[in-house]
């Protein structure tokens, strides 16, 4: 609602016309202003002409003008207005206040602003608007209303701003607009929209009032505009069409009253069954009415004017009544429905189709995220992959490495441990010269290890090399994982983070694969450096034993014979001493002759006692002073137990060599005939075949030089992996596993057969267990309480295994049980006393070390024995004596190479050399009873101390020849 007010009256002052102008008085440089701002007529004008014009308006200001000013200047005012008579008023000079008073020099969009424009929000909200221009013909009424092509008028202006707020109103409201364009010309209203030629009357238009009171020209063309520029086409169209006659004020006087009306239909879109239109009608009238005034500025239409600002002013004094809006409330006819329900349909599917598109836009927006997202986490993942792939490489190299340095720790520890206890022997002053060199030899082991284990090593800057790369690859797995991206979700970061979890865990796992490599290779490497050392110390126990025989039975012989035995011993040990050095060379790089200072103060002799088994079981770490990794009880055996290198003898172990030393002082572990038992007996050696048994005397030193040995694994400990099993040929240090695998030999029957004899009587042998790291330690065999397995002494298979685990024996025995091939083993090509030429027969007489269970991808095979097409039962063996029964030669007897039968043969008149028998051969062809001959041991002693010395002397220098062929090529049998 409008409230009640008046009619709001703006005046337009035109600009003069040329015509006017040319009648205007030309202002003078000196002439006063006028109250216009005109300048005053020039002088030199006739003061009497009447063409003469002047300025009867003056704008005061936007809202005041004066009305004929009064002329100050007597002069000025003699010439504009002539000689009047004194009280004649010669000015009106009457002030009128209007609403707006626009200038001569007022733009369009000046007057359409401040007139039509405030009026189009109320028009768009249903109320009737009327803007008319009035005036004297020729004032500008038509130039303010409609104006022209290049200088559009108020109703341009006005429906180019309708339009636009139509528009904006759009998506609430559904805005009809149509247009009518009329003229009222000598009381006819005439249709200035209908074209020429068509059925509509253009004039003679009936004005009509319907129920709604409201008036209507029936038959009025309306037309419906979609933009200004398309009213502005219907506005000169119309102006076009308006009837006009030329004035003398004005050559394009429309002699019309023009009236456009614009209806503006405004509902809006939601529908429903009562619909709210508002209803507005624009009514822009270029006539007298309704209203912008128009005025001339020239006293030419001075009467004119004066009227029309008196009407102007009388207009301003009109008052409206209150103006409602135009609203229509359309109750809809059934039939509507049908209408409104299309409409309604159509703007759902135009709503459907709006949102689906949302919703697919949406969705696209979805699908493109999620792309997105996928290929940030592809590109994270190969990231990792990448850097993954580049850092692999040096972090397994620094696990490697740290693999081995822990080996290397860890046999450093163990070497210190063992340098601790030789130093303290030294500070004692019991170091002897072997034990001094195993110091050299240890000390030299520990060099490269702790040059190894320095910080600046080449190991340890690896492995810090790997550890800086490691902290590269965490890193960078930390900073991918954490990778901030907006095309990121949380299910993709954690896509992200799971599988850089995972790589690293497969890092961790190849860095711990490659350090358990290092470390199995480590102990592959150390195992085998064992092995080596086991068959070699083996051995040279055997040879060592064998040389002792020899020995104490040149002792009983003439003093030539021992000068010469001992000459040929002492030789021949120099010989293992070598061989054995080059053993140790090749093995752990340095030898024990590197390492001896002088001439020691207590010889090796003398503290033999000293030393600690060399086959015992693995003696563990724990418990032991030895330190351990990381708090951690260590389960690793110190490698030197295992080797056995000069050990020292604990209580708390029993090993052959400390069974040795308490054999001698009947106490300890290992039991030895006792003094009761040996007492006056001279039998060194006690053997048994199938022929029968006796005993060989030992010069009475029998007890303290031949005890009775026999190394058994006790069937409990017998483990089918055993890691080392050491087998002899059958030279006199031979080691043999019978079994020839992991063999089930050591069961109770086969331990009481014939060859596998046992001895009730004789409880002076002892045994220990070897091979097997998890084998307790040797234990005493009580034969009350168990029936011991026993092997003869100063046999070449003295040494020999019941059971799976390690054997030492004889090749005749070898040569029996190896029914079923063997396996070389890694000792194979670890045999340091092995002669060059394993086919020979005297090379299968030497010895041959070979481990058992172990791969067979080391070393050569066995050596073929002679009697190796032979099977069954083994038919001789050395052991106790049985009284009652008959005494036989057995195959105990050492076998000569065929050099050394050659040799004998010559010396003993055998041609054949039949009492030694063939080569390889396990028995001498010799049938008689060893009670019948003297002695069994000087059988061939005899026959080989009748030769000169000089074809005893053994062929030390060679390194290849072991102590076994020293032996062989010494007066002593070759044993095999
Ligand atoms: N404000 C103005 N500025 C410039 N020229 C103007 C202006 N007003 C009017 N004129 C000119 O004056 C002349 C007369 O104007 P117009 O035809 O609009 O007068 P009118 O009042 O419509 O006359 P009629 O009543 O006889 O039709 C025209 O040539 C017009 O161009």
């Amino acid at each position: 609602m409008v409230a009640a007010g008046s009619i709001t009256v703006a005046v337009r002052l035109r600009p003069p016309t040329s015509w006017e102008a040319a009648r205007l008085p030309e202002p003078a440089p000196d002439a006063p202003l006028r109250g216009d701002g005109a300048l005053s007529a020039p002088v030199s004008r006739p003061i009497t002409s009447q063409t003469n014009l002047r300025h009867i308006v003056q704008v005061i200001d936007d809202r005041v003008l004066t009305f004929d000013p009064e002329e100050h200047d007597p002069s000025r005012a003699f010439v504009e207005r002539g000689f009047l008579p004194p009280g004649t008023k010669r000015y009106k000079d009457r002030r009128f206040i209007f609403d707006r008073v626009f200038r001569h020099d007022a733009m369009q969009t000046d007057v359409y602003g401040s007139t039509a424009k405030p009026l189009l929000k109320n028009l768009l909200d249903g109320y009737n608007t009327t803007l008319f221009a009035y005036g004297a013909t020729g004032c500008g009424k038509t130039h303010t209303i409609s104006g022209t092509e290049d200088d559009p008028g108020v109703i341009y202006l006005t429906m180019a701003d309708l339009f636009q707020l139509i528009e904006d109103r759009s998506e609430d409201h559904i805005v009809d607009v149509q247009v009518s364009f009329l003229e009222i010309y000598n009381e006819e209203i005439r249709d200035l929209l209908t074209e020429s030629g068509t059925s509509t009357p253009r004039g003679g238009l009936q004005i009509r009032e319907d129920t709604n009171r409201s008036v209507k020209v029936v038959g009025l063309t309306e037309l419906r505009p979609t933009s200004a520029a398309e009213v502005k086409q219907i506005v000169m169209l119309g102006n076009s069409r308006r009837t006009m006659s030329p004035t003398h004020a004005n050559e394009t006087s429309s002699r019309s009253h023009a009236v456009l009306q614009v209806h503006i239909t405004q509902s809006p879109r939601t529908a429903a069954m009562s619909e709210s239109r508002t209803v507005a009608t624009l009514s822009i009238i270029d006539l007298a009415g309704i209203m912008i005034v128009c005025i001339a500025p020239t006293s030419a239409h001075f009467d004119d004017t004066h009227n029309t600002l008196l009407y102007a002013e009388r207009a301003t004094k009109i008052k409206t009544k209150v103006v409602t809006r135009n609203v229509v409330n359309v109750d809809r006819h059934v039939g509507q429905y049908v209408e409104a329900i299309n409409r309604l349909n159509n703007e759902v599917e135009e709503l459907k189709a709006k949102l689906a598109g949302k919703r697919d836009a949406e969705a696209d927006k979805e699908k493109r995220r999620q792309r997105d997202a996928l290929a940030e986490v592809e590109r994270a993942k190969a990231d990792m992959q990448t850097k993954t792939a580049q850092t692999q490489p040096s972090l397994v190299d620094g696990a490697t490495c740290a693999g081995k340095l822990a080996a290397a720790d860890i046999k450093l520890r163990v070497i210190r441990f063992r340098l601790g206890e030789l130093d303290a022997l030294a500070s004692s002053g019991a170091l002897s010269a072997d034990l001094e060199a195993e110091r050299g030899l240890l000390r030299a082991l520990a060099t490269p290890e702790e040059q190894v284990l320095r910080p600046d090593s080449a190991l340890n800057a690896r492995v810090q090399r790997s550890n800086n790369s490691g902290a590269m690859f965490e890193a960078t797995l930390r900073a991918v994982g954490e990778r901030k991206s907006d095309k990121l979700d949380e299910v993709s970061i954690d896509n992200v983070k799971l599988d850089a979890r995972w790589r690293k865990a497969e890092m961790e796992r190849v860095k711990a694969e490659a350090r358990r490599e290092a470390l199995c290779e480590a102990v592959e490497t150390q195992a085998q450096t064992v092995i080596g050392l086991l068959g070699m110390l083996g051995r040279c126990t055997v040879a060592l034993k064998e040389a002792s025989r020899v020995l104490r039975a040149a002792v009983e012989s003439d003093g030539d014979t021992l000068n010469s035995t001992a000459q040929s011993m002492a030789t021949s040990l120099q010989a293992i001493s070598e061989s054995n050095d080059k053993g140790f060379k090749s093995m752990v790089g340095h030898t024990t002759a590197e390492y001896l200072v002088g001439p020691p103060t207590i010889t090796a002799l003398d503290s033999f006692k000293a030393y600690a088994p060399t086959l015992g079981p693995r003696r563990s770490a724990a418990g032991s002073s030895l330190p351990s990794q990381g708090g951690k009880v260590s389960r690793r055996t110190s490698s030197y137990g295992s080797l056995g290198i000069g050990s020292p003898p604990r209580k708390s172990h029993r090993s052959p060599r400390k069974s040795l030393r308490s054999s001698t002082s009947g106490s300890g572990p290992y039991r030895r005939a006792s003094e009761t038992q040996v007492k006056g007996k001279k039998k060194g050696v006690q053997w048994r075949d199938e022929a029968g048994q006796g005993d060989l005397d030992d010069g009475g030193l029998g007890p303290a030089s031949t005890p009775v040995i026999s190394i058994i694994a006790p069937e409990s400990s017998i483990v089918s992996a055993s890691p080392v099993f050491i087998e002899a040929s059958s030279s006199a240090s031979a080691f043999e596993d019978p079994s020839g695998s992991a063999g089930t030999r050591n069961t109770p029957s086969r331990a009481g057969s014939e060859s596998e004899w046992e001895d009730e009587k004789t409880e002076d042998s002892f045994s220990f267990v070897a091979g097997s790291s998890r084998a307790p330690a040797p234990t005493l065999q009580s034969s009350e309480t168990r029936r011991r397995p026993r092997a003869s002494h100063l046999s070449a298979s003295f040494l020999k295994t019941r059971s799976k685990v390690a054997a030492l024996g004889s090749l005749a025995e070898i040569d029996e049980e190896r029914a079923s091939p063997r396996k070389p083993g890694p000792l194979s090509d670890r045999n340091m006393n092995r002669t060059s030429s394993p086919g020979s027969s005297n090379n299968s007489s030497s010895a041959s070390l070979k481990a058992h269970g172990s791969p067979a991808r080391r070393g050569p095979a066995l050596p073929k024995a002679v009697n190796a097409g032979k099977s069954g039962r083994r038919r001789s063996n050395i052991g106790p004596v049985r009284a009652e029964r008959p005494r036989r030669r057995s195959s105990m007897i050492p076998q000569l190479s065929p050099k050394a039968k050659a040799a004998l043969a010559d010396n003993s008149g055998l041609a054949d050399g039949s009492m030694l028998g063939k080569s390889g051969a396990r028995r001498v062809t010799d049938e008689r009873s060893p009670v019948k001959r003297p002695k069994r041991a000087s059988l061939l002693t005899a026959a080989t101390l009748s030769r000169p010395p000089s074809r005893l002397v053994p062929k030390a220098a060679d390194p290849n020849i072991s102590s076994e062929i020293s032996f062989r090529e010494s007066a002593k049998p070759t044993w095999r």
